[in-house]
């Protein structure tokens, strides 16, 4: 009996209908469409991975799922590895062509997708991938790079049509044996300390922020604690691919005319191109999960101090906005940008860590972890791209800045509870009577900071700079500007 033709269409990082061109390339034939997604138990195991990521996405599934039901159709949730099930599959079916967004993951979903590659040129099947937001792949060089960044999301979406989805449907005898073991009950289980995924919440969170919540961006963007709503919270959505950016640029550019605080509006959509910005460095040279994107900086050797990084990760450094960030992060997902900055710069520079040793542990908390932000970020608040400022974070300043009152401290770090505000941000130097008074006993109920803030910045500043200063640190730096900056003249990030 000859084989059913099908097209697939593989879900990724882009759980989502709205503005989806694989789903919409492929609803277009007149072959039924089989949709898919792996639960893929070497990403899980891979060290960047943890069950708050694993729990968005299935919630984005579930959701999506839902909307199916309504077409009497089935999105296939897969707890294997794509080759097995792909192979199997065409023991059934005569697969023609499968189609996804390209991924700018780890180094384990790009060798992945390799050997898919090498399958489907044996299978005869046509891999066809679109593009993810502004990212380009083989871009050959950035100087035209903002112009079809622009192009991109002023085109018009991809909007599949409601009804009349020609879907297939897996005998369910041949589903049973394909789908693998039961997706853990961590990642169904809903955990309410995290943002939910899906796209119907994506939409709420962009919604509330560009008709809203907008208003107080400029001023509560590097607060820890005003930031958790004044800031737009999209970037797991953006991670997952619950939302377009193009959806997302073309929401927001349609309420900036009417919006009383246009310049916060421009400002988010600024960063919108540095979320593309970063994803293309991290697509054109990927070594940057292993390797100093600075070749000088590899010589930069470290000595590992488990007891350092057991406190930073634990939020007992003995730096109150330190431990706040850090306890906060573990248990919610989220900290904003310049938090997430402080924390690097206090682990590479003050506690004079390898950003090797923070980089999975960081991925793992950040629900929007998303590897093209994510190492390039780290790099360059390490200071080892030998072109970025090198910016060293002063964590008392900051922390007297930002959480003035000692909001967030307080409510992350409770040993300080009853500390007055004046002394909150350098409890070390509370007197005996003021630990009485305050009732925090230093040294048992709160540590002493593990290292001196001030001298380890000094000690710091001077080797990173002298490696700057090196001639192939200055080297590598045009090397970068030339492949990575639109106009190395004019360069930001
Ligand atoms: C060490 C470090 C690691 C980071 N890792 C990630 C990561 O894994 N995933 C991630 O999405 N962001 C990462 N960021 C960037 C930034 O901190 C977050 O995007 C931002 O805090 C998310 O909050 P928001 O959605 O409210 O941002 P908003 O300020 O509302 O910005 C809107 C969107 O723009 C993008 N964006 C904002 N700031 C940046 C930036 N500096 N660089 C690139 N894109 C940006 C994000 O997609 C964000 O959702 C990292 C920053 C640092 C310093």
């Amino acid at each position: 009996m000859p084989k059913l033709p099908i097209n697939i269409v593989w879900f990724k990082r882009d759980l989502r209908f709205t503005d989806h061109e694989p789903l919409y390339r492929a609803l277009e034939q007149d072959i039924p469409v089989l949709l898919v997604y792996f639960f893929e138990p070497s990403l899980i195991q891979y060290p960047d991975s943890d069950v708050r990521h694993w729990r968005f996405v299935y919630e984005s599934l579930t959701e999506m799922q839902g909307r199916l039901e309504d077409r009497n159709g089935r999105l296939y949730l897969f707890h294997q590895e794509v080759l097995p099930v792909l192979d199997a599959l065409t023991e059934h079916y005569s697969i023609q062509s499968m189609y996804s967004h390209e991924e700018i993951g780890n180094s384990l979903s790009y060798q992945r997708d390799k050997e898919v590659k090498v399958f489907c040129d044996l299978h005869g099947i046509q891999w066809k991938e679109t593009p993810t937001n502004g990212v380009i792949r083989k871009l050959r060089s950035r100087k035209t790079w903002q112009k079809r960044w622009d192009e991109r999301m002023h085109q018009p979406p991809f909007l599949v049509r409601e009804h009349d989805w020609n879907l297939v449907h897996l005998p369910s005898i041949l589903y049973d044996s394909l789908k693998g073991e039961e997706i853990p009950v961590d990642f169904t289980t809903r955990n309410p300390k995290f943002q939910e995924g899906g796209e119907c919440w994506a939409w709420k969170y962009l919604q509330s922020f560009v008709q809203t919540r907008h208003q107080g961006y400029s001023k509560s963007i590097s607060k820890p604690e005003a930031s958790r709503r004044g800031c737009s919270r999209i970037s797991p959505y953006l991670s997952y691919g619950n939302l377009s950016m193009r959806m997302v640029y073309t929401f927001t550019k349609q309420h900036e005319a009417q919006s009383n605080h246009r310049r916060s509006l421009q400002n988010f959509i600024s960063r919108l191109h540095w979320h593309c910005h970063f994803i293309q460095k991290f697509e054109d040279e990927c070594r940057m999960e292993f390797e100093a994107i600075n070749l000088a900086y590899q010589s930069l050797e470290k000595k590992r101090n488990m007891d350092y990084i057991k406190a930073w990760e634990q939020g007992k450094t003995g730096i109150p906005l330190v431990d706040a960030c850090m306890r906060c992060l573990v248990e919610t997902g989220y900290i904003n940008f310049r938090m997430r900055a402080l924390v690097v710069s206090f682990f590479v520079f003050n506690l004079w860590q390898d950003w090797r040793d923070l980089a999975h542990f960081l991925a793992r908390q950040f629900l929007d972890y998303e590897p093209g932000i994510h190492y390039p970020q780290i790099q360059m608040q390490a200071g080892i791209t030998g072109v970025n400022t090198i910016r060293i974070y002063n964590p008392i300043k900051n922390s007297m800045e930002h959480d003035p009152d000692g909001i967030f401290i307080k409510k992350w770090v409770p040993e300080l509870k009853a500390v007055p505000p004046s002394l909150l941000h350098e409890p070390w130097k509370l007197s005996e009577m003021e630990q009485k008074m305050y009732h925090v006993n230093l040294g048992q109920d709160y540590p002493f900071p593990i290292v001196d803030v001030e001298n380890s910045r000094k000690v710091a500043s001077e080797q990173v700079w002298a490696i700057r200063k090196t001639k192939m640190a200055r080297q590598e730096g045009s090397r970068i500007l030339q492949k990575h900056v639109n106009n190395p003249k004019n360069r930001k990030g």
